[in-house]
């Protein structure tokens, strides 16, 4: 069991603990009183654990409604997110209430932002489920819905008041959802984790719950330690965006067919070869993050041109007029922050 306090300006824990699901109230209890509560879901997790949840809720006392919604990113929309708000008001849901947010990252991004927003903000826990909503999406407090100019444009910072991960949900995550949180994974092995690239190489995490608690144990101490340092992104925490900047353009150039985490792998591996030429990043490095990435079985490539990725990449949060702010790997394990202008860009993607 791991308890990772994250000191922000509203401090909170995260809870791993496998089995934890069946008896959550006891974490929620010290925190809030039995109060009404919602779980958002999608059909997808809903039948696997929403019954779990809401067991240990009503015996501790607590009343449960729920709101589950077809899975996929093409989901985390404003129709949706409005859906949503106006459940919430039509259960009557009061500013003392609790939101539980019991998914992967698209539930908990954008149940996240419901809560940050209906009656000007209530509380709500984070339980991710997929390895990527585990290691990365579920701690933080960026909650948000994409918008049809781009991924993740409407949304807040508001911190959940607890996060609980039951690493037992992965036994029923599918490969290709493992493979896709690798991606942040192997992410967070560039953000200065040391021996995460190692651990990694030596054994792939694929399918193997028994070393994923210890992973994202590390990955989530490595996101407490960005996160506590810059809550809302005025520095540091932009290098948590590694691989993004044009990850986010390739997941909307291919309608979502891409998941995040498969585009954050093509999206390093770009920013590496740029890297090669701009910054004298040794080119051994990109071979050897690539040899990664695939023994993980993520994709280095993509067909998408490089001006859709760039006129992506023009309108993500990180652009400021003629200028963006992007994170290029130094070295094997290293990463670091640099401002260019959208032409200078543009040179990253030519080989
Ligand atoms: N807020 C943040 O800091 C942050 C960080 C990283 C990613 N994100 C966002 O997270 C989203 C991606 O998250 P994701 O990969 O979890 O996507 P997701 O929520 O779509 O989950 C992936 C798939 O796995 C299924 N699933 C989840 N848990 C399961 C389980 N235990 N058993 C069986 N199936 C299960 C889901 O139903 C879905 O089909 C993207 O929208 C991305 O932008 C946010
Ligand atoms: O928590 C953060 O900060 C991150 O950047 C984590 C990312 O993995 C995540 O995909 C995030 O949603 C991207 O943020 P955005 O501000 O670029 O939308
Ligand atoms: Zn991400």
């Amino acid at each position: 069991m791991f308890r990772i306090h994250i000191n922000a300006s509203e401090p909170y824990d995260v809870v791993i603990e496998n089995n934890s699901l069946s008896h959550i109230a006891d974490y929620i209890h010290p925190l809030k009183n039995p109060c009404q509560t919602i779980i958002v879901s999608d059909d997808n997790v809903a039948p696997l654990y929403l019954e779990t949840v809401k067991a240990s809720l009503t015996e501790a006392g607590y009343s449960v409604c729920d709101y589950v919604f077809p899975h996929g990113e093409d989901e985390k929309n404003a129709p949706r997110l409005i859906d949503l708000i106006e459940y919430m008001a039509a259960q009557s849901l009061t500013r003392k209430d609790l939101l539980i947010a019991l998914g992967g990252g698209v539930v908990g991004d954008m149940a996240g932002f419901a809560a940050a927003t209906y009656l000007r903000g209530i509380d709500y826990i984070q339980v991710p489920t997929s390895l990527l909503a585990a290691v990365d999406s579920s701690v933080g407090g960026k909650t948000a819905v994409n918008l049809k100019a781009g991924k993740n444009l409407w949304g807040a910072f508001k911190q959940p008041i607890l996060v609980v991960c039951d690493p037992t949900t992965l036994d029923t995550l599918p490969r290709k959802e493992w493979i896709n949180g690798c991606g942040e994974i192997i992410k967070y092995g560039f953000l200065d984790v040391p021996g995460l690239l190692t651990q990694l190489e030596n054994k792939p995490l694929l399918k193997n719950q028994e070393k994923a608690i210890d992973i994202i144990a590390r990955c989530v101490q490595a996101k407490a330690d960005i996160v506590e340092q810059d809550e809302r992104e005025s520095g540091v925490r932009a290098l948590l965006n590694l691989g993004h900047t044009f990850g986010h353009g390739i997941e909307k150039a291919s309608r979502f067919k891409i998941p995040h985490g498969n585009a954050v792998a093509i999206g390093m591996v770009l920013m590496a070869q740029g890297a090669v030429h701009h910054d004298d990043l040794n080119p051994a490095v990109v071979t050897k993050l690539k040899n990664l990435l695939e023994t993980h079985e993520l994709p280095t490539e993509t067909s998408i041109t490089a001006d859709e990725l760039l006129e992506a990449a023009k309108h993500d949060k990180k652009s400021q007029g003629e200028t963006i702010k992007i994170v290029v790997p130094t070295d094997y394990g290293h990463s670091k922050l640099k401002v260019v202008t959208h032409e200078e860009l543009k040179g990253y993607l030519i080989k």
